[in-house]
């Protein structure tokens, strides 16, 4: 709708690696209370998108915008072996500015890995590894989140529970945007963009894509 404010905002961003060029100008839109996904093929330049949106990497021309804080949940969990789920925790918060961790509990207790509070990152499984990188990135309850192939090592059970909260972001206003290779649960997204040739298009599997990508809603 013209006139409201985007909760995240990219116009035309390009990125290349020496001469590989993986992002040929990305658009793309995304309104507060939004839960969308973006998928493409392996090498599709999808974590080079979200790290240019997180800002650990610059883009080489284009802009980016957003609402509010951001949290991103990296591909590669960033954690330390020798601490445990609630130094964590107490470590992030200190990080963020945070007054509490109540936020962090509720999704503990959301992610259902409580018991493990007390134990060492190294001897903890990899999803329940993921379950933290993932409270890590959405403990200080960001405007708009940036998750990268959140649901990695996620046993049935808890891939429900993933959707579950991620709709319930969205239903809070939050703009949520769920990045993987496969384009699959399509149908608990509001909207699904593809990202092919270095640049998005809004996409319905089955209908083929949609011109104009940044035009998202
Ligand atoms: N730091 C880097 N230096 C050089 N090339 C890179 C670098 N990071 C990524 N690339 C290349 O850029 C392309 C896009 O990589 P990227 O990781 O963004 O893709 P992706 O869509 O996230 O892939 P996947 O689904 O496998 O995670 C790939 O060809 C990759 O090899």
């Amino acid at each position: 709708m013209p006139g409201t404010p985007q909760a995240l905002s990219v116009r035309d961003v390009h990125k290349s690696y020496g001469t590989h060029e993986v992002l040929r100008g990305v658009s793309l839109t995304l309104a507060p209370g939004t839960l969308a996904g973006l998928v493409g093929e392996n090498g599709a330049g999808k974590t080079t998108l979200l790290r240019i949106l997180c800002g650990q990497i610059a883009a080489d021309a284009g802009e980016v915008e957003h609402l509010g804080a951001l949290g991103y949940c990296p591909q590669d969990t960033v954690l330390n072996d020798f601490l445990t789920v609630e130094q964590h925790v107490r470590y992030f918060r200190s990080a963020y500015g945070l007054d509490t961790v109540d936020r962090a509990e509720e999704l503990i207790e959301e992610l259902h890995f409580a018991e493990y509070r007390h134990t060492r990152v190294d001897a903890l499984s990899g999803g329940t590894r993921q379950k933290l990188n993932l409270t890590l990135a959405l403990m200080h309850d960001p405007q708009v989140l940036l998750l990268d192939e959140p649901y990695q090592g996620f046993d049935w059970e808890t891939y429900l529970r993933f959707w579950d909260l991620a709709a319930g972001l969205r239903d809070r206003g939050r703009c949520v945007l769920v990045v993987s290779h496969l384009a699959w649960d399509t149908e608990r997204l509001d909207e699904l963009h593809r990202l092919r040739d270095g640049v998005a298009a809004r996409w319905e599997p089955g209908r083929g894509t949609t011109a104009g990508s940044g035009a998202a809603r």
